[in-house]
C-alpha cells in the first residue's frame, strides 16, 4: 500500500485516512468541520495560535475578536434558559478586567472548573450586555504556558482541541513526504517564496511568529496562483477559439431606429462601451464582457441596444434578471418600445404556468419571440431556443458561473453580456472576474442632482419627513417606502411590510398606494409595477424586491426603515431607484443604532452618492471575503488573502499568472499545480 501512494492520494476521501486511533466517529467529525478529503485535512490551518507573547489581557479587549487568556474563575453557576436548556455561566478575572463565559448543556463544568483557579480559555468574543465568550475551550493552567507556541484550531464539540491537534500532526508527519511543490520554480525563486512542504510544517507546527508570517505569505501566493491560473486558463483558452465565428450584417438600422426614439443623447462612457462591444461582434468574436456601472448610469439602454443589433440579424436575445420582479421591470422597460420597432418582448418565470407556458416555450423554440426577458427558469433544461444570439445577465453576483455557462450552451453563439451596479475598484474587478472583458461606465447621464440623504433617528424627526413626502406626492411626485430587512423568515418580512402598508394607508388617505413583498406572485406583481410606472399608484411600500434595477423617473422619495440592517452597497443600491429622472430626489434612512459601523454607515450615506466612494468605504468597513460576487469566483475560499487589504499581492500574482500563461501557451505545464487547479476548479482536465 505503502508504495502505491503518491500525490493524487491525498486527494481521497478523509475515510482513507490511516491514523491511529482515528475511527468512525472522528472522521465524522472532521468532515463537519468541512474536511472531505486529507489534503483539506492537511490545509485545515490554525486559526490562532497560543503563545506567551499573544495572550490578551481581558481590560484591554476592545472588539469581537479570537483570543487567549488567563483568568481565575469569580463565579460559576448552572441556570436554564427559556427553551429549558442548562446554561453554565461563569465570570473571570485576570486583575485587568471581568469577563463573561458561557456553556450549554454542560452542567458538569460547574463541578470541574474552581473557584478561585486559574486557567487558559480560548474562543471567540461577542459583545452582549458585557463581552463574552460562548463556549470557549478551557484548560487548567499550571503557572506558567510552554515555550512552545500551539496551534488553536477551529474545533467542535465532537472533537477537542488536543485530538484536533494529535490528528493532525500525525497527519502531517505521515503525508508530508507526499507532498509535491506547485508553484512553478522559477515563480518560487524569482520572488523568494517558502517551499511548500516547509510552509505547511510552519504552519502546523511553528518554532517561532515570525516564520509563521513567511509560511502564509508563501500560501496566500499558492492560493492566488491556483485561482488566477485556473480563471485565466479558461480565459486563455476562449481567447484562443476565438476566431471568427459568425458575421453580422452592419446595417444597424433597428439600433439606430431606437437610439432616435429615445430622447436623448448617449453619455460618452455609453458610446465608449458600445464601441468595445461592437468591435468585438464586428469581428465575429465572442462576447464575454461585465458592464460595470454605478446605479442608474444607462446599462441597461446599452444592453439593449445590443439586443437589437442581434436581433436584427435574425438571432434571438435574452435578458436573465435575479428575481422575478427585476424580470418584470425589465420586461415592462422595454416591452411597448420595442414592439414598435416590430420586436417580439415576452417573459418567462417560474409562476407562469400550464398553457401560456408551453405556448411561450413552443414560441421561443421557433424564433417567434426575439427576445425573452425571465429569471433562472430560462437556465431549466426544456427552454429552447430557435437562435439564441445574445445574453444578457443582470448582477451577476447572483448568478454562478455554472449558470451562466448553461445559458451560454443553449445558445447558437454564446455572447454574454454581465450587467454589475457593483462598484468594485477595478483591480479587484478584473481578479473577481477574471473570465470577463470589463467595460466600465464612469459617467451619469446629465442632468442628474445629487440625491439629498438624511439619516433619521428622532420620532419627531420622522414625523417631519412624512410631511416632506406628502408635499412631494402633492406636486406629483412618487415614493418607495422600503419595509425593514427580515432575513430570519419570509413570513416575519410579509407581516412587517404589510404592517407598514397599512400604516401608510392610514397616514397618506388621498393617495393611492401599493404593496410588493415575496409572497406576492405574478400577475399581481406585474400589476402593481405597472400601475407604480404609470403613477397610477403613488406610494409603494416594498421588502427588498425593489433592490436593483427599477426604473420609475418620476419617482423622488425613497425611504428605508431600519436602514442599520442594510450593508453600504444596498442601502446605495436602493438609494438608486430615485434620482433617475430630472426632479431633485430625496432619502431617508430611519434608524436608531448604537452599533459603530452601522453608524459610520448612515454617514458615509449621508456625505457622498459617488458609488466609488462607497464601495471603498464599503470595504474598510466590511469584513473580508464579504464582498458581493466574490462567493462565485472563488475569492471567499481564500484563506491566507485578505481581499480588501492585499491588492498589491493579487494585482502581483495575476501579472505572474498572466506571464506565465503567455509563456507556456496557455499552457500549465507542472502536474501537480494541474492537478491543484482542477480539484480546486471541479473540472475534469485543463490544458
Ligand atoms: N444618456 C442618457 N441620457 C439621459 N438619460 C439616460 C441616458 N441613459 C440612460 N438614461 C435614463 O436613465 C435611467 C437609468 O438608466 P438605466 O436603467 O439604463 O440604468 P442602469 O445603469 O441599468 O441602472 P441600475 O443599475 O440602477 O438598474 C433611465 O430612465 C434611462 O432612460
Amino acid at each position: 500500500m505503502e508504495e502505491l501512494m503518491n500525490y493524487k492520494n491525498l486527494y481521497n476521501k478523509i475515510e482513507n485516512l490511516d491514523i491511529k486511533g482515528v475511527g468512525e466517529k472522528t472522521i465524522a467529525a472532521l468532515k463537519n468541520l468541512g474536511i472531505n478529503t486529507i489534503m483539506d485535512l492537511i490545509y485545515f490551518f490554525p486559526r490562532t495560535y497560543e503563545d506567551r507573547s499573544n495572550i490578551k489581557k481581558i481590560g484591554e479587549i476592545r472588539s469581537e475578536e479570537y483570543v487567549v487568556v488567563i483568568g481565575r474563575i469569580v463565579s460559576i453557576e448552572n441556570r436554564k434558559t427559556k427553551t429549558r436548556k442548562t446554561m453554565t455561566a461563569a465570570r473571570i478575572t485576570d486583575g485587568t478586567g471581568m469577563l463573561d463565559l458561557v456553556w450549554f448543556q454542560m452542567p458538569y463544568l460547574k463541578k470541574s472548573l474552581q473557584i478561585g483557579e486559574e486557567y487558559v480559555f480560548i474562543g471567540n468574543v461577542k459583545r452582549g450586555y458585557n463581552f463574552q465568550i460562548v463556549g470557549p475551550e478551557y484548560r487548567k493552567y499550571s503557572g506558567k504556558l510552554s515555550e512552545e507556541i500551539k496551534p488553536v484550531y477551529s474545533s467542535n464539540r465532537n472533537l477537542s482541541q488536543n485530538g484536533l491537534r494529535k490528528i493532525i500532526r500525525d497527519t502531517i508527519k505521515k503525508y508530508i513526504p507526499y507532498i509535491e511543490e506547485n508553484i512553478p520554480c522559477e515563480i518560487l525563486q524569482e520572488y523568494k517564496l517558502m517551499g511548500r512542504k516547509e510552509a505547511i510544517l510552519k504552519i502546523h507546527l511553528p518554532k517561532n511568529l515570525r516564520e509563521i508570517e513567511e509560511a502564509k505569505n508563501r500560501m496566500a501566493v499558492e492560493e492566488l496562483l491556483i485561482l488566477e491560473l485556473g480563471i485565466l486558463s479558461k480565459r486563455f483558452q476562449l481567447d484562443a477559439d476565438n476566431t471568427s465565428k459568425y458575421k453580422l450584417n452592419d446595417d444597424r438600422h433597428m439600433v439606430k431606429k431606437y437610439l432616435n426614439s429615445l430622447g436623448f443623447e448617449l453619455t460618452r462612457a455609453q458610446k465608449k462601451v458600445i464601441t468595445e462591444i461592437y468591435k468585438d461582434l464586428a469581428g465575429g468574436k465572442i462576447v464575454n464582457r461585465l458592464i460595470q456601472g454605478d446605479v442608474g448610469s444607462g446599462k441597461t439602454i446599452v444592453a439593449v441596444l445590443m439586443l437589437l443589433y442581434l436581433v436584427e440579424n435574425s438571432y434571438q436575445g435574452v435578458i436573465m434578471a435575479p428575481t422575478e420582479i427585476l424580470a418584470v421591470q425589465h420586461y415592462l422597460s422595454v416591452a411597448d418600445d420595442l414592439a414598435e420597432l416590430g420586436v417580439r418582448v415576452e417573459i418567462l418565470t417560474g409562476s407562469i404556468k400550464g398553457k401560456k407556458r408551453e405556448k411561450l416555450l413552443s414560441e421561443i423554440r421557433e424564433g417567434v419571440i426575439d427576445i425573452v426577458v425571465g429569471t433562472h427558469a430560462l437556465i431549466e433544461d426544456h427552454v429552447e431556443f430557435h437562435k439564441l444570439g445574445l445574453i444578457v445577465v443582470d448582477e451577476q453576483h447572483r448568478f454562478g458561473v455554472e449558470q451562466r455557462k448553461k445559458l451560454r450552451d443553449k445558445g447558437e453563439i454564446s455572447n454574454l453580456l454581465v450587467m454589475s451596479a457593483t462598484p468594485i475598484p477595478r483591480s479587484l474587478a478584473l481578479s473577481i472576474y477574471g473570465d470577463l472583458d470589463v467595460s466600465i461606465i464612469d459617467e451619469l447621464p446629465p442632468g442628474r442632482t445629487p440625491i439629498k440623504t438624511k439619516w433619521i433617528e428622532s420620532d419627531n424627526d420622522l414625523e417631519k419627513a412624512y410631511d416632506f413626502i406628502e408635499k412631494q406626492l402633492v406636486k406629483g411626485r412618487q415614493a418607495y417606502i422600503v419595509a425593514p430587512l427580515i432575513e430570519e423568515s419570509e413570513k416575519m418580512a410579509v407581516t412587517s411590510a404589510t404592517e407598514l402598508y397599512e400604516e401608510m394607508v392610514r397616514r397618506f388617505p388621498e393617495f393611492e398606494i401599493g404593496l410588493l413583498h415575496g409572497r406576492i406572485k405574478n400577475p399581481e406583481k406585474e400589476e402593481t409595477m405597472s400601475k407604480f410606472k404609470k403613477n397610477k399608484l403613488q406610494i409603494l411600500v416594498s421588502t427588498t424586491v425593489i433592490e436593483v434595477g427599477v426604473n420609475v423617473p418620476n419617482a423622488t422619495i425613497m425611504m428605508i426603515t431600519n436602514a442599520n440592517r442594510f450593508g453600504l452597497a444596498g442601502l446605495h443600491q436602493l438609494r438608486g431607484r430615485v434620482g433617475r429622472g430630472e426632479h431633485k430626489s430625496y432619502c431617508f434612512l430611519i434608524a436608531k443604532t448604537d452599533n459603530d459601523i452601522s453608524k459610520s454607515r448612515l454617514k458615509v450615506m449621508e456625505s457622498t452618492t459617488d458609488g466609488f466612494l462607497i464601495a471603498e468605504e464599503d470595504l474598510k468597513l466590511r469584513k473580508p471575503g464579504e464582498i458581493f460576487g466574490t462567493r462565485q469566483s472563488g475569492m471567499s475560499d481564500l484563506k491566507f488573502v485578505d481581499i480588501v487589504h492585499d491588492v498589491k499581492t493579487i494585482k502581483l500574482v495575476r501579472d505572474i499568472s498572466i506571464e506565465y500563461l503567455k509563456k507556456y501557451r496557455g499552457e500549465i505545464r507542472e502536474n501537480t499545480l494541474r492537478m491543484d487547479i482542477v480539484e480546486k476548479f471541479k473540472v475534469d482536465e485543463i490544458k
